[in-house]
Order: C-alpha cells, then structure tokens, then sequence
C-alpha cells in the first residue's frame, strides 16, 4: 500500500463533495418506507385499516404473541442515539447522528434484510432517554442502541434490559467486542499467543472498550494481563480523577501510568478512542510480532501506512473498509439481530455473543469460493495478516453469523421459538443475499483484475465528471472525459470537482491528433449511406457520441458510456453509425430488475419495435447469454398475453413461431412458451402446466415488443419498487453502454463498470 498521509487517505477513497452529494441526490437521506401489501382498492383499505385491521387487534390483545404474526414487529430493530458519541466525532447532538443512524438502519437491510428505523432522541439525561425508549418495545423486535458516550451508555442499556423483554444491544459496546474478540482470535493464532498469557494495551476506556475487555475476559483472556488507559492515562487500581465503577472494575495493579509507558513491551494495541493516539515511538516500543486494532472511526489511532514505515511485523486492523482487515461492527449487528430475531430472542446474552465472534473467526479461516472471492475485490485472500477477518460484502456472513447466534440462544434458553429445521434455516439466510449486489460485485472485481479505459462520453456533464472520479477511485481503469477541457475544468472548479487526480484523462475532441483517423474510419462506413465527407467532419468534430464511439472503433478506449444528455435511441444511432453488431450476433437491451430477493432479465427493452419470430428467437439468445455471462443458469420464458395457445390469437403467433425456431437451433438453455408473465414468474401458476419445460421460475423474460417490454420495466420500476438496471447494450462489437437520462452517478459508475467488463475482462 503506497505511503500517503491520513488526510489523502481519507480524500482517495471518497471526496467531501461526493460524500455530501451521496446523501442529498435523489430523496435525502438514505433510507425510506415501503408497504408490504397492496394498498390500492376499497377493499385493501377495509382489510388494511378499518374495519379490518380490528381482527388482528383483538388476536394481539387476546394473544400478544400473535403480534408477530400480524405486524411488522418481528423483524424490526429501531436503531437508537443521542448522538453524545459520534463514531470517534464525540458529542455532535442528536439531529447530527442521524446519517450514521440511518446508514446503520439500512446496514441492517442491505446486510441482513431485518427492516430498522433510526431514532435520534434530543436529550442526554439518562432517565428522559430510557424513559423514552423503554415504552417503545411494543413496536419493534430488538432495540440496536448507537453511538451513546459512556458511562451514561451502559447504565441505559442495563437497565432497558431489565424493563423491555426484546434484546437491547449496544452495538458500540458488543457489536465491536465481538468482532474485536474474532480478529484477536486469529491474530493471537498467527502470531503464535494465547489468552492466558498475551499481554494487552486498550486506549479508550468508554463503551466500546470496556465491552471488548469484558468480552475477551468472558472468554478467558487473563484480566491481570490487560492495561486500560483513557485520557488521563493508564486506570490502575487507587486511581480517582476520572474514573467511574466501569473503569474501576478493570483497574490494575501497576506502577506504569501513562500510554506510553503502559505500551511498552505489550503484544497487543487495542485502539477505540481517537485519531493518532498511538504515536511511533510507541509502535516501536511493542513487543516483536505485534497486534495493532487502530479501530477509532472514521480515522483510527494509527494508519497501516504509518506502522509499516515503522515495522514490517506488525498485525494491523482498523475500522475502516479502505484498508485490509476491518474490524468494524458493521460485521456484527446485522447478522447479531438475524439470529436473534428469527428464534424470537428475549435477549442476547454472552453464549451468543461469543458464538457470533467464533463464527467470525472461523470463516476467516476457511477457503475463499469464487462467488466470495467477489467479494474481496478480486484478491482472493488466504487467511494470514493481511486477512484476518472477512470483509462485511463476505456473502458468507448472512448464513454464518445468524445460524451460530440462533444456535447459541436456543442452547442457553432464551429463544422464545426455537428452529426445528435449521436445514431449511440455513437455505433461508442464504436466500436473503441481496443478488444484484454479489452480481455487481462480480463485475467490479473482474475490471480491478483488468482495468478498462471508458470513454464518458458528455465529460462536460458534471454528473459525467463525478461518476469518472468515482470509475477512477474504485480502480476500475482511466475515465476519459470527452469535451473541451476550458469548459470542463470551469465547471469542474464551480462544482468543487479536481479532475487532477490519477486514473483521469481529458480528451479535447477539436485538438485531438486523432480526429483524422476517426472521421477517414466513418467515412468509410457511411460515404455509401448518403454522407459527403465534410458531414462526417462534422459528426466526429462537434458529436461527442460520434467521436467516442469512433475513439472504441480504433482501439483507443476499451468502451464508451453515454445517454445524459440524448435520448437513447438517438444516442444508440450515433453508436450504431461507428460500431456494427458482433458477427453473428444481434443488438438488442436486456434490462435487470431486482425485485424482493429475485433477479429477472428483461428482453428486448431497446431496440427492436415488433420483433419477428427469427428475432425473437435471437433476442432469447442473447439475453441468455447474458445471463450466463453474469452467473445464472437461464431460464427464459417467452412471453405473451396468452399461454401456450390460450386464449388463441393472431398476436402470440410470432411467440409461439420463435419457441419453434429455438427448438431448431438447439439451443443449450431452457426456454419455453408463449406464457404470460404470471406462469413465468410464480411457481404455483406454472405448476398449472406440468409439461412446461422450465426447471423453475423464469429468470429471463422475452417479451413479445418493445411497448410491453418498456412498459413493464418503467412499471416495475415506478410501482413495484424494483431496482431496474438498464438497458444493457448487448451484441455491439464494442462495448458501449447508454444510461437513461435521469440517471444518477451510480447508474452511471454501474454502466461504465458494465461497459469495462464486456469490453472483454
Ligand atoms: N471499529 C468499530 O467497530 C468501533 C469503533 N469505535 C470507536 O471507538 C472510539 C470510542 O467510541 P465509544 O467507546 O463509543 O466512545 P465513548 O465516548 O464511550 O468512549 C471514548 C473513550 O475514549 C477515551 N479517549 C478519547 N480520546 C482519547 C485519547 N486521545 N487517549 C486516550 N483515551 C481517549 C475516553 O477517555 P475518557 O474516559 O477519559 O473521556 C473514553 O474512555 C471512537 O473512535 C469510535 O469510533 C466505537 C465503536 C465501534
Ligand atoms: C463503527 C461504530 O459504530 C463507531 O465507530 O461508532
Ligand atoms: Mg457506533
């Protein structure tokens, strides 16, 4: 890892300005409300509310249990602050906790699928905020308690513990203690140490510090081996100035009282206080082979980069996913809470904890599969310093963490309902993978192997300057920013934007020694298509889509992404003048929709208006190419209104004619039809048609024209809370993506990245 310091560091991974604008674009903030059940007609409304909703209401009230039947209440954590311990910010209020409050909450989805709700309560007066809380356990399933200082942190949990029978879990005290304890396993392990005799310096000695000594205590580390400091020093026994009854319990006999000295020949460096705190001298001052968890957020007490300079023996973690080895609790409270919720655990107690941190542990050890390697932006790691805990993408975690959590509470007696199949428990978390995710994460970790040169097309766009940054930071390759380079650094210096930064090339199409070669290359693809000479000078002078694809034509960049500024047919016929379909291919859109867990791939959604029975055919080929390309096993339903001839009609001819023409071809996926979209998409409708030759729901759809085509994946999108990926460009010769109009940075960072993969990696 090249030396850089601490301010870079924090500036290469993510800018200020993209920060802020992650946060503000599109709806602020990160997270929003969506209903589970249609809420559409008279009839949804007097089940949903009255008279209806009266019938769960009395269940609830005869049987509280049955809350978790009909409500949302099993599988929802609210995720509680005062904000009087902001990461390592320290007390910025309640209002400025809420984007970490949020951003734990959609953690909680995104990791786990448990639903979660930030509270941010405006008061630092411990009885208000329990008293607050305490009658809030009706709604929720467990209480995830964040960023509260100590001690008032540990004094509120004990005692909404004590009052609420759903788990309360302060997540900066156990969600860091067992990750914490899990990377000290493994680094006690590589290193040679043990418990009983490894000796141990913890900095900070507020919530998540006395949680992870007390943790590893529990575990068996030998107490008289561990020193706490804080700001005043090292807490030994008889010390009065600032301490309270949490520090006290961990006072030692020793006649060291500063850091400084505390450090000195000690194995392991626990950090969870602020930024810089461990200093040179007393990495130096470590004893050989030393363990250093820097886990201070956002900026840890020492960098990796710093200790390297010092010594190359080191074991190194920080909180921070932009350095190996991240011993964050984001590895924790999701799949904590997962565990916890599906065996209706009244509390988490200690035997859970410890089985979530050995969990951890031992996955770190096992072999990393290629769906997981994804994960790790293509090096695949081997358990050792540099990897001693997996990464929180790791999509083995979903089904680790919660079955040995679940496991756990129902050994000690604390599920209220206990797994009988936890075969069938396993498969479930595994299905709870989000799979757009381990998809995108494919595609991003094959271009890190091959990094690609794209062409952004409208470099004059901001939104085009700020998604090139982002290509260039994730390591995807260079962006090439197309446009007259004046006009682009003006806007670039308004909006706050440096584009001197590596991985940025700016390409001023007027001055480029190239535009010979691109206008002689198109002219002689169209002179024969109505274009004098001086038209295509025009073409490849002033269009900006026209030049890229040309720049893609000859070798000059790898792809191209485009589409902000023109709509996409216009744009796809700018392409489309520069670069011919693959011999023996066609050129068709192929749109992803991810909706509640599933994938579908839809088909034709750009380009062919009323496609013949040969063209369908073709379409269905292409679209489960592509789906092979990004790791499904197609299964392709060739739809239409009617299924397999009924009701009869003109209009689903052509479907059935192109299910005929793949039976001819041979072709080596499963495809069937016509259907209509329900028999497609849900098993039980399907089973209607036991001679349908789908082993499964469909997961690519071809749709009978362009309308229902672009129809329905607008719908999905609009109504159906879909994510919609797309169109993809597929079966170009070169690779050239085009994003819609209102696309935003990380559409367009997704298609450039898609551009960069079938630009062939
Ligand atoms: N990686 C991870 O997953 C997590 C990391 N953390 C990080 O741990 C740190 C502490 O968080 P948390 O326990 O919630 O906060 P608290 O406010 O509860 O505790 C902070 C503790 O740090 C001590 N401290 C602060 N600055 C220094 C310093 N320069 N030298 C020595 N001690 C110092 C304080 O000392 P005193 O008692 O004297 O005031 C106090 O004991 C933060 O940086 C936070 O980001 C927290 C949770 C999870
Ligand atoms: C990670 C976390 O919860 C913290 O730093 O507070
Ligand atoms: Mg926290």
């Amino acid at each position: 890892m090249p030396a850089t310091d601490k301010s870079d560091r924090t500036m290469t991974s993510v800018t200020e300005q993209e920060a802020l604008d992650f946060h503000s674009q599109g709806r602020p903030g990160k997270l929003e409300i969506s209903p589970t059940k249609p809420m559409a007609t008279q009839r949804d409304l007097s089940l949903a509310y009255s008279p209806g909703v009266a019938v769960p209401v009395k269940a609830i009230a005869e049987d509280p249990a049955t809350a978790y039947d009909y409500t949302a209440r099993g599988n929802m954590v609210a995720v509680i602050s005062n904000g009087t311990a902001i990461l390592g910010l320290g007390n910025l209020g309640a209002l400025a906790s809420k984007p970490v409050m949020e951003g734990k909450s959609v953690l909680f989805k995104r990791f786990a699928d448990v639903d979660s709700i930030d509270l941010e309560v405006d008061t630092e007066n411990v009885d208000e905020f329990i008293n607050c809380v305490r009658f809030l356990g009706p709604s929720f399933g467990g209480i995830n308690l964040e960023d509260i200082k100590a001690p008032d942190c540990f004094i509120i949990e004990q005692r909404l513990r004590e009052v609420m029978d759903i788990p309360v879990f302060h997540d900066d005290q156990h969600g860091t203690a067992i990750i914490a304890a899990a990377g000290l396993i493994n680094a006690l392990a590589l290193t040679g140490r043990d418990f009983k005799t490894t000796k141990l310096v913890c900095n900070g000695a507020g919530a998540a510090a006395i949680a992870c000594i007390e943790l590893i205590k529990a575990m068996g580390f030998n107490p008289a081996n561990i020193i706490l400091c804080d700001t005043k020093g090292v807490i030994y026994k008889g010390r009065t100035d600032g301490m309270n009854q949490w520090k006290s319990a961990h006072a030692v006999e020793t006649d060291r009282r500063t850091l400084a000295e505390a450090v000195e020949g000690a194995d392991v460096f626990f950090g969870l206080s602020a930024k810089g705190a461990l200093s040179p001298d007393m990495v130096r001052s470590l004893a050989p082979k030393p363990i250093i968890f820097a886990m201070a957020n956002p900026d840890p007490e020492i960098t990796p980069e710093e200790v390297a300079q010092i010594r190359d023996d080191a074991i190194v973690a920080t909180g921070r996913s932009d350095y190996p080895n991240q011993v964050n609790n984001v590895l924790g409270f999701p799949y904590i809470f997962r565990g916890a919720l599906d065996v209706r655990a009244s509390t988490i107690n200690d035997a859970m904890k410890i089985a979530a941190a050995e969990a951890l542990a031992s996955l770190a050890k096992e072999d990393v599969p290629d769906d997981v390697a994804a994960a790790y932006q293509g090096n695949r790691p081997r358990f050792g310093a540099q990897y001693i805990i997996p990464v929180p993408f790791d999509p083995r975690l979903i089904s680790a963490i919660p079955m040995a959590v679940a496991k756990a509470a129902m050994e000690t007696g604390v599920a209220r309902k206990p797994i009988a199949d936890l075969n069938a428990y396993g498969q479930q978390l595994s299905a709870r993978r989000d799979p757009i995710a381990s998809t995108l994460q494919r595609i991003y970790e094959r271009v890190r192997r091959q990094p690609k040169r794209i062409v952004f097309a409208e470099g004059e766009e901001v939104q085009m300057m700020r998604s090139a940054i982002a290509y260039a930071n994730q390591q995807l390759g260079t962006a090439i920013l197309l446009g007259r380079e004046e006009q682009m650094r003006e806007t670039a210096e308004q909006e706050g934007i440096d584009l001197d930064r590596p991985g940025i090339q700016i390409v001023n199409a007027r001055l480029s020694k190239r535009v010979a070669a691109y206008t002689d290359y198109l002219y002689a693809r169209l002179q024969r298509k109505g274009y004098l000479f001086r038209d295509v000078q025009r073409l490849i002078n002033n269009d900006r889509n026209h030049f890229a694809a040309s720049m893609v034509a000859l070798g000059d960049a790898d792809g191209m992404v485009t589409g902000l500024t023109r709509n996409y047919s216009t744009a796809l016929e700018d392409v489309r003048r520069c670069i011919d379909a693959k011999p023996g291919h066609r050129v068709i859109g192929v749109t992803i929709a991810l909706c509640r867990g599933r994938t579908v791939l839809v088909a034709d959604t750009a380009v062919h208006d009323m496609p013949s029975a040969e063209e369908l055919a073709d379409i269905a080929e292409e679209a489960a190419g592509l789906a092979k390309r990004l790791g499904y096993m197609p299964r392709v339903a060739m739809l239409a209104y009617s299924t397999f001839g009924h009701p009869s009609g003109e209009r689903s001819e052509r479907v059935r004619e192109a299910v005929k023409i793949l039976d001819r071809r041979r072709v080596d996926f499963e495809y069937d039809g016509e259907m209509a979209a329900d028999v497609a998409l849900n098993a039980r409708v399907m089973d209607q048609y036991p001679f349908c030759r789908l082993s499964g729901t469909a997961n690519v759809l071809v749709m009978p024209a362009f309308h229902s085509a672009s129809i329905s994946t607008k719908m999905l999108q609009e109504l159906g809370g879909s994510t919609v990926i797309g169109p993809l460009l597929v079966g170009l010769d070169k690779s050239v993506q085009i994003v819609s109009m209102s696309a935003k940075d990380s559409d367009i960072v997704n298609m450039a990245a898609i551009a960069a993969y079938n630009a062939g990696t």
